[in-house]
């Protein structure tokens, strides 16, 4: 079945001040399959974040549709959890009020909201912390409360746009893991994007390679590796293999760009 169908999206956004209109995305047309992990990756400025945020309904195409399960998007809605790269927890709330915002919303009992917040504080493995405010919090703490805050409103689909770009290498190694596990165990529909390559095989069962802007999709790859997937993975020669492909795509688009 299909979770997301992208039917000739384009995206132009008018001009500043009688200034030329940026054409940020030409007409882009695909299907996301329902469990599908499938990440974007494309150089700086191609408009992956606009991509996605049509997809959350936070945009609007300026031609095309997008459906999310067969509906047409009109605006965000529960069926979408978004996490972005800049830390978008609501500072006045600690961890556990933040990640139990959108349960509260919806007008759910205290005992199940607490029960739904403790899973989610264990898997994110941020217990301990539940009483905690975000700015006691380091970086890649506030991106797992970010990624808690989605789960717990059980969204069919996960828009995930750069999470982990703000971290250092190290911290967003072990976060791309973290993810990759809560995915084999669930298997939500996922939408990431980054310009991240080795984030882009690691992570994906597909790769959309978005060209230079204006963007649209300029290879469709399967990642066939196989699950539960582990870091050493990234140094096998299949690994490998799709790196060097997956550059060269990008490096193309990185020259044009320039
Ligand atoms: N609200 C806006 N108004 C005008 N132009 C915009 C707006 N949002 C994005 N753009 C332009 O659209 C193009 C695509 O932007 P977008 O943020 O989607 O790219 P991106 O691929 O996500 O980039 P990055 O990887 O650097 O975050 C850019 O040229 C940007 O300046």
């Amino acid at each position: 079945m299909t979770a997301v169908a992208i039917d000739a999206v384009s995206r132009t956004f008018p001009g500043v001040r009688g200034g030329q209109p940026t054409v940020a995305l030409t007409p882009i047309t695909t299907a996301i399959a329902e469990n599908d992990f499938v990440t974007i990756l494309g150089p700086s400025g191609c408009g992956k974040s606009t991509l996605l945020r049509i997809v959350a309904g936070l945009d609007e195409p300026s031609s095309g549709t997008v459906s999310v399960r067969g509906r047409a998007v009109v605006g965000p809605g529960a069926d979408r959890g978004m996490v972005f790269q800049s830390y978008t927890l609501f500072p006045w709330l600690t961890v556990e009020e933040n990640i139990e915002f959108g349960l509260r919303e919806k007008g759910m009992a205290k005992a199940q909201r607490s029960e739904i917040v403790a899973f989610y504080v264990a898997k994110v493995g941020l217990r301990g912390f539940e009483r905690h405010w975000p700015k006691q919090l380091s970086g890649g703490m506030q991106q797992r409360v970010a990624i808690a805050r989605a789960l717990a409103n059980d969204p069919a689909i996960l828009l995930l746009d750069e999470p982990f770009g703000a971290l250092d290498n190290q911290t967003r190694g072990l976060m791309q893991e973290l993810l990759l596990q809560i995915w084999e165990a669930d298997r939500k529909t996922v939408l990431f994007v980054t310009h991240d390559i080795e984030e882009a095989i690691f992570l994906g069962s597909r790769c959309l390679v978005m060209t230079a802007r204006p963007g649209r999709v300029k290879a469709d790859v399967a990642i066939e590796l196989p699950h539960p997937r582990h870091y050493r993975m990234k140094a096998e020669p299949a690994f490998l293999d799709l790196k060097m492909r997956l550059t060269e795509e990008i490096r193309e688009e990185a020259k044009k760009a320039a």
